[in-house]
């Protein structure tokens, strides 16, 4: 048995909270051979919820959870963690965009950043999860200067996913069979999702389709408000399926992609003219624990534009916080 992982969850007696906790006391997120100790972090009217979980927690006789304990002070929940989920935010409801929440939210993730900081594993992976989450990444990120920029990113998965559930729908082929997809930008509806390079047993996706109205007008928009859809439907934001995209982007950054392309928010390099830091969605393959963008790749009119567009609505989401970094 490996040494157990310290994983520390906010938002933990939330909607994604509970759709994640019990999956990753599963093993589903770092596999069956890691045990794990949950760290859970909710506001103090929640710690009697905290509780609740905890006792379902225990009741599942989860052979991998070694420990578990809940708490309301961000430098006890986040103390040596390996991983750290950062879901607690208010989620926006019907009528609202994802920047909407910036003023709610943004104070939440300098604190939490401040006390990554001082109390996280050097080495921490953060995933943040509340929106508008690249934005709130970058925020933690800059509120932890001693830990490395490389380790704060944010949720574009559930995006990634989004789109390739959509283009196995239109080409009748299993999600299993496609490769090389990405999602560019922010996750709101200015992402890009470009399928220019996706293929499906080696066959460009695009040139299979070959309908550039429906990609244009179908595709994009789809998967880009998909989450008002879902709030539309539900009267809630996502939560399964985000708690699914959170296992998927930390099982892929720990554990490889095996030369495959993901999609994840992260703070840019200079690629492809992103300005550095920023925390913006690129195509990304990982691997012994580390995520490389993939580079150099061919970016067109079109894609220049969409690119600009979900730039351009990351930069207007910094300049409001610039208060707090
Ligand atoms: N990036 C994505 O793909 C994606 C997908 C779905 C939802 N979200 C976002 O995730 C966030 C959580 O969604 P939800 O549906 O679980 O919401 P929820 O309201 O069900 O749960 C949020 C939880 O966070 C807690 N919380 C609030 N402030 C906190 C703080 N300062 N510290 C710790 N905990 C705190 C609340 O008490 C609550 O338990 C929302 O911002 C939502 O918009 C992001
Ligand atoms: O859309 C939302 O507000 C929730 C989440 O970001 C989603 O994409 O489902």
């Amino acid at each position: 048995m490996k040494k157990p992982v310290r994983i520390a969850v906010t938002g933990a007696t939330g909607q994604i909270g509970y759709a994640l906790l019990f999956r990753i006391a599963s093993g589903d997120m770092l596999g069956t051979d890691t045990p794990v100790i949950l760290q859970l972090l909710d506001l103090p009217q929640s710690q009697t919820a905290a509780q609740g979980v905890m006792m379902e927690l225990q009741d599942c006789a989860f052979p991998l959870l070694v420990d578990m304990f809940a708490t309301h002070d961000p430098e006890v929940a986040f103390k040596d963690a390996d991983i750290a989920i950062l879901v607690g935010a208010r989620p926006r409801s019907k009528g609202m965009e994802r920047s909407d929440l910036l003023q709610a939210n943004a104070e939440i993730f300098a604190t939490q950043g401040a006390a990554l900081n001082k109390v996280a594993s050097r080495n921490v992976k953060v995933v943040v999860v509340g929106n508008p989450a690249n934005t709130n990444a970058y925020i933690a990120m800059k509120s932890a200067p001693d830990l490395p920029a490389k380790n704060f990113t944010a949720l574009m998965r559930l995006d990634h996913n989004r789109a390739l559930s959509q283009l196995a729908e239109k080409t009748g082929k299993p999600v299993s069979k496609i490769s090389k997809l990405c999602v560019w930008g922010n996750h709101s509806p200015t992402m890009y999702a470009d399928y220019r390079f996706a293929t499906i047993d080696n066959e460009n996706i695009a040139e299979m389709i070959n309908d550039q109205s429906w990609y244009v007008n179908e595709f994009l928009p789809k998967v880009g408000k998909r989450g008002s859809a879902i709030i539309e439907a539900r009267g809630l934001s996502s939560a399964a399926s985000a708690a699914n995209a959170i296992i998927d982007q930390i099982h892929d950054w720990v554990i490889g992609t095996n030369g495959e392309w993901v999609t994840m928010g992260v703070p840019s390099d200079g690629s492809y003219g992103i300005p550095e830091e920023m925390v913006f969605g690129f195509p990304m393959t990982c691997e012994n624990g580390e995520y490389t963008i993939v580079k150099d790749l061919p970016i067109d009119e079109f894609s220049q534009q969409r690119i600009n567009q979900t730039l351009a609505e990351l930069e207007e989401e910094k300049a409001e916080v610039s208060n707090l970094i």
